[in-house]
């Protein structure tokens, strides 16, 4: 098995590199997992209070159960993925089934920022886009795929995303093996890292 870590700040394309990576694998080898379904719970809040939680700190996902389950894969045990609402801002009464396949993917803004979770990455990867870029990429997607108004996306970017992202995200840089520069779409990066997938499947 083939574990692999992708970090980079909030829109810097992390979603798109992973899709563009598994597009080309066959389905049944990667599973992919991502960090922001391992938000907390916060049923026990108001959607108000929920609104005030800084959802870039380490401490708002459940880092225990995301290190449990790369675990689980490793050991061929299938897993049981939390399901998580950015509307309603917590973890959704459901969960979803995902079985070991040979490529494990776990993407997300801190997953180089965790040593336990680091440490079972085979492969480490940061995309990185400028911060401008980074921030209209997510005033665009906020706004039109979250429900957020652009007040909010800035209050939140001020205070929780742009110091959060300072102090933890671009730090896990230097733990990355390969930096995948991504303010214009990079096809020979992702061309390079899937070669490297299939070299190491073979
Ligand atoms: N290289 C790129 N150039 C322009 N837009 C991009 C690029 N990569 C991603 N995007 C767009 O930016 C937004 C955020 O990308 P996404 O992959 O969701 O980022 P992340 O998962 O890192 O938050 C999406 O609307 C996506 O289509
Ligand atoms: N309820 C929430 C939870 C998280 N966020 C933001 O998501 C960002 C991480 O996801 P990416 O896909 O952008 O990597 C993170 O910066 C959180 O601020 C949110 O807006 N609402």
């Amino acid at each position: 098995m083939l574990v692999i870590g992708i970090a980079g700040g909030t829109g810097c394309g992390k979603t798109t590199v992973v899709k563009q990576i598994v597009d080309e694998l066959p389905k049944n080898q990667v599973v992919v997992i991502s960090q922001d379904s391992y938000y907390k719970d916060l049923s026990h809040l108001t959607k108000e209070e929920r609104g005030q939680v800084n959802f870039d700190h380490p401490n708002s996902i459940d880092f225990d159960l995301l290190i449990d389950h790369v675990k689980s894969l490793k050991k061929g045990e299938p897993i049981e993925i939390p399901v998580y609402s950015f509307v309603e801002e917590t973890r959704m009464p459901e969960t979803v089934t995902a079985e070991p396949r040979e490529v494990v993917i776990v993407e997300g803004i801190l997953v180089l920022s965790n040593p336990a979770l680091r440490e079972l990455f085979d492969i480490k990867i940061y995309v990185h886009a400028d911060s401008d870029e980074r921030l209209i990429r997510r005033l665009q997607r906020d706004i039109k795929e979250r429900g957020h108004d652009l007040e909010k996306v800035l209050h939140r970017y001020q205070t929780a995303v742009k110091p959060m992202h300072n102090q933890f995200i671009e730090p896990s840089k230097e733990f990355a093996d390969i930096i995948i520069p991504n303010n214009h779409y990079n096809t020979v990066a992702v061309d390079m890292v899937r070669t490297i997938i299939n070299n190491k499947l073979a």
